[in-house]
């Protein structure tokens, strides 16, 4: 999957600044889901330099509205450029800073139609829990690493980023409220529609 000029220098300042973002494929997969559920609102937590923010604008309805959150105001000073560059006014998106704990619990149950999980391993669970709430039934959750750098299978692997990737996926797995299927795209996505 080839990228344009816009996504190619968000990634660019992603690195500059440290950041991991989604790759080209699990980018163009988020796209598609976003296309598929013919989503107007979707919630991302972790905004990074807005890689990801672009592509999910990109398959979102021409009216919907990107609801992004992450702690670091100066990525997001990165990403609201990248959103205007890549042609998006400003209406398409709102930019929240804070930690996705404290932002999470202010936005309205069953009001999203994707929810789009980017931030580390640790707050994988809450993130899960948060997004039962929000999504409307037939919505979807996203949610990035799933693989947890190809150690997820590795039963020697105990580090806590790769435990608690572990057990978030399983109670996604067991779970009556999830239909999940494991993308092997980039890091990883696991995605799961909200019965
Ligand atoms: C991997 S980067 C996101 C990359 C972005 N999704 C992309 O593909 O362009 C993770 C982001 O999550 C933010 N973050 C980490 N923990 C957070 C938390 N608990 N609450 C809010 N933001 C958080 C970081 O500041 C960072 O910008």
């Amino acid at each position: 999957m080839t990228e344009d000029l816009v996504l190619r220098t968000a990634r660019a300042l992603a690195h500059e600044v440290g950041l991991d973002t989604v790759t080209p494929g699990a980018g163009a997969a988020l796209r598609l889901l976003a296309a598929a559920g013919n989503a107007r609102a979707v919630v991302e937590i972790g905004t990074g330099t807005g890689v990801s923010g672009v592509w999910l604008l990109r398959g979102m309805r021409t009216d919907g509205v990107l609801t992004t959150i992450d702690g670091e105001i100066e990525h997001q000073r990165i990403a609201r450029q990248v959103f205007t560059e890549a042609g998006f006014p400003a209406g398409r998106s709102r930019i929240i800073t804070g930690r996705a704990l404290d932002v999470l619990p202010r936005l309205a149950d069953g009001a999203y139609d994707l929810v789009f999980v980017d931030t580390e391993a640790t707050s994988f669970a809450a993130c899960v829990e948060a997004a039962q709430r929000l999504l409307r039934p037939g919505g979807v959750l996203a949610l990035n690493g799933a693989l947890a750098d190809s150690r997820i299978g590795d039963p020697a692997a105990r580090d806590v980023e790769t435990v608690t990737t572990r057990e978030t996926i399983k109670a996604i797995r067991e779970s009556e409220y999830w239909i999940p299927a494991l993308l092997p795209v980039g890091h990883g996505l696991l995605a799961a529609v909200r019965c």
